[in-house]
Parts: C-alpha cells; sequence; structure tokens
C-alpha cells in the first residue's frame, strides 16, 4: 500500500476501560504529512509503563482516540524530500517516546540549540500530543507510523529489531541519567523496581563499568534474574525489616523506576552516601511521597528526575548496546494480542518487556484475530 492516500490503522483506545484490554482496532488519520517526515511500516513495537498511564487518563485527560505505543522499529517505506540523516525506502529504524520538537522553529530555544532536545519545552511526544502543524501524534500498535525524521534512527546491523525496540524508551531513559551523573567505575549504583526500565538501568550500569549494582525490589522473586543481568547484589524491602539500616549510606546514584506512589521514599534516600542523587524516572498517577528536610541537609543529598534521552543519547545509547553485547530480555506477542499483553503488564508480567510484532502478518489477519 502507499501510505499517502490512506488513514493508518491501529489499536485505538477510546476512553480510560481501554487499559483494562479494551483497545479497538481501527482507523487514525496520522498527522498532514510534511517533506520532512518519514513514514515506516511498524515491525515491532515494546509495551512501556507510561502506555497504561496514558490509556487511563492517569497523568490527567488522554486525547482519545489515542493509539499508544513508543518503542517503535519498522521499515520505511516514503521518506519526505528534506528528510534528515540520510534515510532511505527499506532503512530499518526506531522511533522512541519523542517525535518532535520545535528544532529552532518557535526562535530561540536553549535545549534544541544543545541538542537536548528532549527537554524542549515545545516536544511532541510520539503518542496524545500534537504536532506544530496541528496533526495529532499516535504511537507504534499499529500497522504504520508517521515521523519526522530528526526523531527517527537507524538501528545498528548487529541488534535485532525486537532487541532495539526497548532501548527507544527504557534503554535510553535509564541509559541517559547513568550517563549524565558520572556512572563509571568508582561509582555504586542503585535500581529500585525490576521492570523494563530497572533492567536496562543494571545492564547500562554494569557496561559503563561501575564498581557496583544492587537492586531494590520488593520480595526475592527477581534475585535469580538480577544476578544474570548483573547485578552484584539484591535487596528485598519487604522481606527483611533492617534492610535499609543494613545498607545505608552506600550507594552513589540512584535511578527510582517505581510507578506507583506506595513506595518508602525515605528508606530509600538513607542508602545514598554524603552527596548522593536520587534519579526519579518512574511517573504515578498520584505523585511522590512526602519528603523530610533533616537525610537530605544532613548528607547534602540531590534528588531529581530525568526524561528519556535525546536522539543523540539514542545513537550514543545503540552503540554501546553493540560494543558491550547488551540485550534487553523481550518476550515478543502478536500485535492482534495487543489487549492480552496491557494487561498482563499492569499485572508486572513481563521479564522484562513485551513485544509486539506485526511481522509477517497483515491487516486481514490483524482484524480475523480481533
Ligand atoms: N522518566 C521518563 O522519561 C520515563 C520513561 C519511560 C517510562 N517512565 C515511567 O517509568 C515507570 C516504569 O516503567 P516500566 O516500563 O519500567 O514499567 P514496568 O512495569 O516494566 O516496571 C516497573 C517495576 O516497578 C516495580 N515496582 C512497582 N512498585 C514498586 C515498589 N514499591 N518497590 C519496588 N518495585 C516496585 C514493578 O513490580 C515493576 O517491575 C512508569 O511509571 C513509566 O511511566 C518514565
Ligand atoms: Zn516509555
Amino acid at each position: 500500500m502507499s501510505t499517502s492516500d490512506h488513514k493508518f490503522e491501529g489499536w485505538l483506545g477510546l476512553d480510560p476501560s481501554a487499559a483494562e484490554g479494551k483497545m479497538q482496532w481501527g482507523e487514525f488519520e496520522p498527522k498532514p504529512w510534511e517533506e520532512t517526515d518519514v513514514d515506516i511500516k511498524v515491525t515491532h513495537c515494546g509495551i512501556c509503563g507510561s502506555d497504561l498511564h496514558t490509556l487511563r487518563s492517569g497523568w490527567g485527560p488522554t486525547r482519545y482516540p489515542c493509539v499508544v505505543g513508543h518503542e517503535i522499529v519498522g521499515t520505511v517505506v516514503r521518506v519526505g524530500s528534506k528528510a534528515e540523516g540520510g534515510l532511505k525506502v527499506g532503512d530499518r529504524v526506531g522511533v522512541g517516546a519523542q517525535s518532535d520538537s520545535c528544532l529552532g522553529r518557535k526562535g530561540d530555544c536553549e535545549m534544541c540549540a544543545t541538542e537536548q532536545e528532549n527537554y524542549c519545552p515545545a516536544q511532541t511526544g510520539t503518542y496524545n500530543s500534537v504536532y506544530l502543524n496541528g496533526g495529532k501524534s499516535y504511537g507504534g500498535y499499529a500497522l504504520y507510523n508517521r515521523t519526522p525524521s530528526h526523531f527517527v534512527v537507524k538501528i545498528p546491523d548487529a541488534i535485532s529489531s525486537a532487541h532495539a525496540a526497548p532501548m527507544l524508551c527504557a534503554g535510553v531513559t535509564t541509559y541517559s541519567p547513568l550517563k549524565h551523573h558520572g556512572v563509571g567505575p568508582g561509582k555504586t549504583v542503585g535500581i529500585i523496581g525490576l521492570g523494563g526500565l530497572g533492567h536496562f538501568g543494571v545492564m547500562w550500569a554494569k557496561a559503563l563499568k561501575a564498581d557496583k549494582v544492587v537492586v531494590i525490589s520488593r520480595t526475592s522473586g527477581k534475585k535469580d534474574d538480577a544476578l544474570k543481568l548483573g547485578a552484584d547484589d539484591f535487596i528485598a524491602t519487604a522481606e527483611d525489616p533492617e534492610w535499609a539500616k543494613k545498607h545505608a549510606s552506600t550507594l552513589d546514584v540512584i535511578l527510582c523506576t517505581v510507578s506507583s506512589s506506595s513506595m518508602p521514599l525515605m528508606d530509600y534516600l538513607s542508602l545514598l552516601r554524603f552527596d548522593g542523587t536520587f534519579v526519579q524516572l518512574g511517573a504515578p498517577d498520584d505523585g511522590l511521597p512526602s519528603i523530610q528536610q533533616f537525610p537530605l541537609i544532613l548528607k547534602r543529598l540531590k534528588i531529581t528526575g530525568s526524561l528519556i534521552g535525546s536522539p543523540n543519547e539514542l545513537k550514543e545509547m545503540l552503540q554501546l548496546a553493540v560494543d558491550q553485547n547488551v540485550r534487553p530480555w523481550v518476550d515478543e506477542i502478536p500485535m492482534k494480542d495487543a489487549n492480552r499483553a496491557i494487561v498482563e503488564m499492569e499485572a508486572g508480567k513481563p521479564r522484562y518487556r513485551y513485544v509486539l510484532t506485526n511481522e509477517s502478518r497483515g491487516t486481514t489477519q490483524l482484524k480475523a484475530g480481533l
């Protein structure tokens, strides 16, 4: 099919019940085409925790109909005459959680000028967002995707599409803060929550040669996995009341990927050494627990956050994955089973990322499978 004269098809969330596995297959109107755009035949799309927050309007009202999915890999089928990056029809490419920014079109933008496009105030999310030309953004639980070329990255030959997909959000969201906060030799790192983001956090911290990586989880159910992923130690907070005391002041940098507000934040902070940094990545629907001042004051602690990664960081991370042989643990699930997959994601089943796949499935088969 030519993508120029068709609507696209995908899994539409129509109201918050979509997050309970009630997405419906249907047509949507991609953004109006611009010559800087690329159309991609989606072969793979990872399922990120953010897809669930958005489907259920957890972060405020979602712009339904909404097609989620921002760990997209596929094949280029159409390239605009002004596309960047030497992209060609047939290239294997990826799109992460950001699909546009002002790129200077709105005047001076310090973030775009310094290649930190992910912090551009006018950034467009890959779904549930609006482009500067007024079109809505739709994600990768679909057959096709249209994205401005600046936010389309080539996938290195050495990385399979199923492995590349989760790197584009979960991967870069953990890689970027580890790099930014100087994780490497001499640093000890804690990763709270072993899910899609968390399992990448462990692997990147090891690939960056951190001295020690500790996983902090509620139970010891994932301990063996954590050690296989490269972790040096594991803390099960629900199984040892003394955990915070035993491990006090041992970590330099903590990434917190927990997506619910019921977390012992002050105990987590007590694990940091003097001058340590706590990076919140998880984005609970109902915010974070309150913070007491003295632990911060007494150890000069820093609490910060981090948002996905820039196009340059995506490229850097893919290269690190090639050089250090970092690959996520994925389960491939046919696109037709997306509703089942998101219900299982909500229940915490993936070990550690589900990737929806359209490979060798046409529209007819998808419809037949509904
Ligand atoms: N900051 C960003 O740029 C960014 C990017 C992507 C995702 N996110 C957010 O990160 C969060 C995690 O996303 P994900 O895709 O890794 O989800 P996930 O479900 O794969 O992983 C979350 C993990 O946290 C664990 N967990 C939940 N509560 C916990 C607790 N109290 N203690 C310890 N572990 C706990 C869960 O069991 C699960 O393993 C979501 O809120 C998502 O929206 C943020
Ligand atoms: Zn994501």
